[in-house]
């Protein structure tokens, strides 16, 4: 599907620029790191190895989008995008139509395989009818994960009259507060411990299984906590977005992890001290909103000026969720099957497709 005349073959560490390899390790010098130590943090990091990749720049991605696309309407752009802005139409044309047109070519070559192997072609037994497609979406805390998977769903969904995609957050298999606040494990939100593993594979098997009316707990940013006796239910969609940080973890607890239950991944990326300024950006939006209702969890936050909420959000992002990019997210990139690389303006500006 690409030009390989203008696309470039590399690894994301490997240096086939002229600047620094995009995919480098993000602020991960000693010096840089912040003083906090996680548990789970190894003193001897083994070499990474991450595999090749063809790597497009925008304009050679966009290229790849068809004058047939079908482009969902701008009202449903902002509405799933959660921004009110004219560059996310931009971004749905250059960036997730190619993306939706390459994703859709992987599920028609998945349905041909599954035709072949279970309907005849090799006679492995009966016909077994297709199960959801699983796209699992992998990046740090506030990279844009949940906008980027509200805007794939509904491209995906617009792209073919009457597919149903669903899409599932791995924010409801957190432990609930309570729970946390036993195992020692809320200064570790979002680190590998602080999930349901087994709950999250078991769904993710039950999904992949063809089963319909599995329930997934809901969790409220508000509240910062899994609402009690509160579920969604997934009924066998043909597509289902899975997003969270920990989706590409391997954490061994049994003997599958979470992408053996996908058929592709995407990892979004970007430098951190960008993440950290879209987190600050969003603590500030959350403070002079949310935080001012007595239900929400931050609510004793409500009345810091800009510059002490700003305080706040910084020592959060430098002593949780830095210390979990650099240990547990940033190191599961080379898993994806394509690193979405964001500029400063949450565009995408870089965009690496696995060869393997
Ligand atoms: N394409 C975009 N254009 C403009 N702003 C964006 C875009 N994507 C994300 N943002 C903003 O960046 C911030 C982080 O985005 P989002 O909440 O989607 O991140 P996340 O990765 O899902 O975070 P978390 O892991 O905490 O749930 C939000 O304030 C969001 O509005
Ligand atoms: C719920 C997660 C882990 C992921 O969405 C994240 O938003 C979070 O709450 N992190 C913990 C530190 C913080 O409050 O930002």
């Amino acid at each position: 599907m690409h030009n390989s005349a203008i696309a470039r073959r590399c690894g994301v560490r490997q240096d086939c620029r002229d600047k620094p390899p995009r995919g480098a390790p993000l602020n991960s010098s000693p010096a840089l790191r912040p003083s906090f130590t996680s548990p789970l943090h190894t003193a001897v990091t083994p070499p990474r190895v991450e595999p090749p990749y063809v790597i497009f720049d925008r304009s050679q991605w966009a290229a790849l989008r068809s004058p047939d696309d079908q482009v969902p309407s701008r009202a449903s752009i902002e509405m799933l995008g959660g921004v009110n802005d004219p560059a996310l139409q931009i971004e749905v044309e250059e960036i997730f139509l190619p993306l939706t047109r390459f994703i859709n070519a992987h599920i028609r070559a998945a349905h041909e395989l599954s035709r072949i192997v279970y309907s005849g072609g090799i006679d492995l037994g009966s016909p077994i009818a297709a199960t959801p497609y699983v796209i699992g979406v992998a990046g740090s805390v506030a990279v844009g994960k949940s906008t980027f998977a509200r805007l794939l769903r509904a491209v995906l969904s617009t792209a073919v009259p009457g597919r149903r995609v669903e899409l599932v957050t791995t924010d409801g298999f957190l432990y609930p507060t309570r729970e946390l606040q036993e195992r020692a494990l809320m200064g570790r939100k979002g680190f590998p411990d602080s999930y349901d593993l087994p709950a999250m594979l078991e769904f993710l098997s039950a999904v992949k299984s063809g089963k319909s009316g599995l329930k997934v707990p809901v969790y409220s940013h508000e509240a910062y906590d899994v609402v009690p006796d509160e579920f969604e239910t997934v009924n066998r969609p043909d597509i289902l977005i899975f997003e969270g940080l920990n989706v590409l973890q391997t954490k061994n607890i049994a003997a599958a992890v979470a992408s053996d239950f996908f058929d592709f991944s995407i990892y979004l990326d970007a430098e951190s001290t960008l993440i950290e300024r879209w987190y600050i950006e969003r603590f500030l939006k959350l403070q002079r909103t949310v935080f001012q209702r007595e239900t929400s969890y931050f609510h004793h936050y409500k009345d810091l000026s800009e510059s002490e909420a700003t305080q706040v959000a910084r020592g959060i992002w430098q002593q949780i969720n830095l210390p979990n990019l650099l240990d547990n997210i940033e190191p599961t990139r080379g898993r994806a099957r394509i690193v979405l690389r964001k500029g400063e303006k949450h565009q995408i500006e870089e965009i690496s497709v696995r060869q393997t």
